[in-house]
């Protein structure tokens, strides 16, 4: 649900009078400031910031902050955004034989757990593999791939993308590889779910790497996709116990939820501006 309140998110070089000059900002804006968090790396000797300010009296003109922060911004190099807390983020996801994660997703949004408004579902099969799933009139499309046709079906992803005003696109279990040219368009707003516990068993068949290599716990990976097949920057990860007990297909189905409530948490945490990028790395402020 949108509020009146807005959040600043903000990463910049490390140097004194940082918060200082958010905090003496948002004061003569007429703003107070409801929750703030804030990290500092001493290696990459960078400064993360997340706030969330509300208009102390009257209601707060973003585009007017926006300008008026701009040279804050300036002086200290920041990257930042400003957005109104709770505003719904435009998602597009992709989709292919498994679609568990689709499925959770879709239920996430109708009922409000993420503020996100799904654009449209996109598959390298056909829709009668979804017949089970209430799509609840999301736009669905079938965008077969080959080695040959690829470059073509990735122009059209990237086309619905933009017709479509996506602020994200979700890999939700998409096993098809993005070329350079379409991770490079999606940057910074391309989420993949890889189901295993990366930096292990990287690649389209992890469980039965897994069960093969005998470990006693598996997991999943939401990470933001680049063109190094799943060396992108991770935001969010989890693992469960396992045991001899299981087969390849029990790891199969205990992996299903892990990846489902991974996947769910890095969606959550990216919409609502929780996430920034630190190199080969994020910064995550937990809600
Ligand atoms: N540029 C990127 N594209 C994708 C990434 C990524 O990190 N960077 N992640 C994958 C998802 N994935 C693992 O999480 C994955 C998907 C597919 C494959 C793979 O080898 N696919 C084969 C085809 C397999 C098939 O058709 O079933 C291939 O593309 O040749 C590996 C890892 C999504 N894309």
């Amino acid at each position: 649900m949108e509020t009146s309140a807005f959040i600043l998110k903000l990463a910049c070089p490390d140097r004194p009078g940082i918060v200082a000059a958010v905090s003496h900002f948002l004061l003569h804006a007429g703003c107070t400031i409801v929750e703030a968090q804030q990290f500092e790396d001493p290696t990459e000797k960078r400064f993360f910031m997340r706030v969330v300010f509300a208009g102390a009296g009257g209601e707060v003109e973003p585009a007017r902050l926006r300008a008026a922060f701009e040279p804050v911004a300036a002086q200290f190099a920041m990257q930042w955004s400003l957005t109104r807390q709770g505003e719904h983020k435009k998602v597009l996801i992709l989709v292919s034989k498994f679609d568990h994660c689709l499925v959770d997703l879709i239920y996430r949004a109708r009922i409000g757990e993420l503020p996100i408004d799904i654009t449209a579902v996109v598959s390298n099969h056909g829709a009668e593999n979804y017949r089970h799933i209430d799509f609840g009139g999301l736009p669905f499309h079938h965008l077969p791939v080959t080695k040959e046709t690829k470059p073509a079906q990735e122009r059209r992803i990237l086309e619905l993308v933009e017709e479509t005003g996506a602020d994200l696109v979700v890999l939700a279990r998409y096993m098809q590889v993005l070329s350079a040219e379409l991770s490079a368009g999606l940057a910074r707003r391309c989420i993949n779910i890889h189901h295993s516990f990366l930096p292990g068993f990287k690649g389209a068949k992890p469980y039965h790497q897994a069960h093969e290599r005998g470990v006693k716990l598996i997991g999943a990976t939401a990470h933001y996709v680049t063109d190094d097949l799943d060396e992108g920057p991770i935001i969010e990860q989890d693992v469960e116990r396992i045991s001899h007990y299981d087969s390849p297909e029990n790891l199969v189905r205990k992996g299903r939820d892990i990846e489902r409530r991974v996947l769910a948490r890095a969606v959550r945490y990216h919409v609502t501006d929780r996430v920034l990028l630190n190199g080969h790395r994020t910064v995550v402020f937990p809600d």
